[in-house]
């Protein structure tokens, strides 16, 4: 298939998860950035689906990097709270009582629950968030946003020192400013950022779609940012596909190798995307010559 042929510097040609397992030490080393959004979280099931995967992957030495998002979580909350928010290109305007919900729900509730899903599975997973060991610093990404950050300044450092010890490092997308700020930054951003400051194998961003769909509603396997750019620019892309799709420019950009969006709700879908042959989700690469 064409995307297997994209694929072929790095993933194998195994056609199953079972025929794969004998060449998962090829893998060892790699280090692969995963987006967990809101809405691919689902159920306690499909939670511990994802944990089973991560771990896994830490089994056979890849270096996992959870960087997780909780937006309908944020929403419920605010809800209870009647505070109201709104979203402009898929980002939310945060003012100050927003951004203190926002710490507490994604640092505290979402980021637990995802380490200790991970744990739960024999994972050794640590919560933190881009306040912590200065892994991020933000600037503000436009005044009209209010608190919303965009990464400046990236120390992985702390990631390394994790991979060294075994541990999966689970991060909250929050960033500090220079002047004592929260900054809330789209998990997608967060992520983009924190692949490429890796120089990550790949950057996979779960949601709660089969990958980028045309017009037609047909899932495109391979995008060239030629084609993200027209479709956002007509409305194809929309909503909080946009932060994807401009994330996944913004990383290759960067230098990671790969992005790919796909539906983190399927079964075993991390592990299927990057120990088989077909892969799963769009595919988006700097060429595909
Ligand atoms: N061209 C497109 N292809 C696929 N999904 C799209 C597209 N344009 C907009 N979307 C919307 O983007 C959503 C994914 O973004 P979002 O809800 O923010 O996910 P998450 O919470 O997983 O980060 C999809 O559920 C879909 O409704
Ligand atoms: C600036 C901005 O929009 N931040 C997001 C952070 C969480 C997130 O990205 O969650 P999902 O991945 O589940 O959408 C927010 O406040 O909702």
């Amino acid at each position: 298939m064409k995307k297997r042929d994209m694929n072929r510097d790095w993933i194998a040609t195994a056609r199953t998860l079972s025929e794969a397992l004998p060449y998962l030490q090829r893998y060892a080393g790699a280090i692969v950035v995963i987006k967990f959004g809101g809405h691919a979280m689902g159920d306690d099931e499909a939670m511990d689906t994802f944990a089973r995967d991560i771990v896994l992957m830490r089994q056979v030495g890849v270096n996992p990097v959870i960087v997780h998002g909780g937006g309908p979580m944020i929403n419920e909350m605010l809800d209870k709270l009647e505070i109201k928010s709104d979203f402009v290109r898929g980002k939310r305007v945060t003012d100050t009582a927003t951004m203190e919900v926002v710490e507490m729900v994604l640092s505290g509730r979402v980021n637990k629950r995802i380490v200790q899903a991970i744990n739960a599975q024999g994972g050794r997973a640590v919560g933190l968030s881009g306040k912590d060991a200065n892994l991020i610093f933000c600037k503000q990404t436009n005044p009209e946003l209010g608190l919303v950050g965009t990464p400046s300044e990236i120390d992985p450092s702390i990631l390394r020192t994790l991979f060294d010890a075994g541990v999966i490092p689970v991060i909250a997308p929050l960033g500090a400013g220079h002047n004592g700020e929260t900054y809330n930054i789209n998990g997608d951003t967060a992520a983009g950022a924190i692949a490429a400051a890796l120089k990550a194998d790949r950057l996979l961003l779960l949601t709660d779609v089969a990958g980028v769909k045309n017009k037609e509603g047909e899932v495109l396997t391979a995008i060239t940012a030629e084609q993200i750019r027209e479709m956002t620019a007509d409305g194809t892309i929309a909503g909080g596909m946009i932060p994807k799709t401009e994330t996944a420019l913004d990383a290759i950009e960067g230098g990671v190798r790969a992005v790919v969006i796909l539906d983190g709700r399927a079964p075993n879908a991390t592990l299927l995307e990057l120990f088989t042959e077909h892969g799963a989700g769009s595919l988006i690469r700097a060429s595909f010559d």
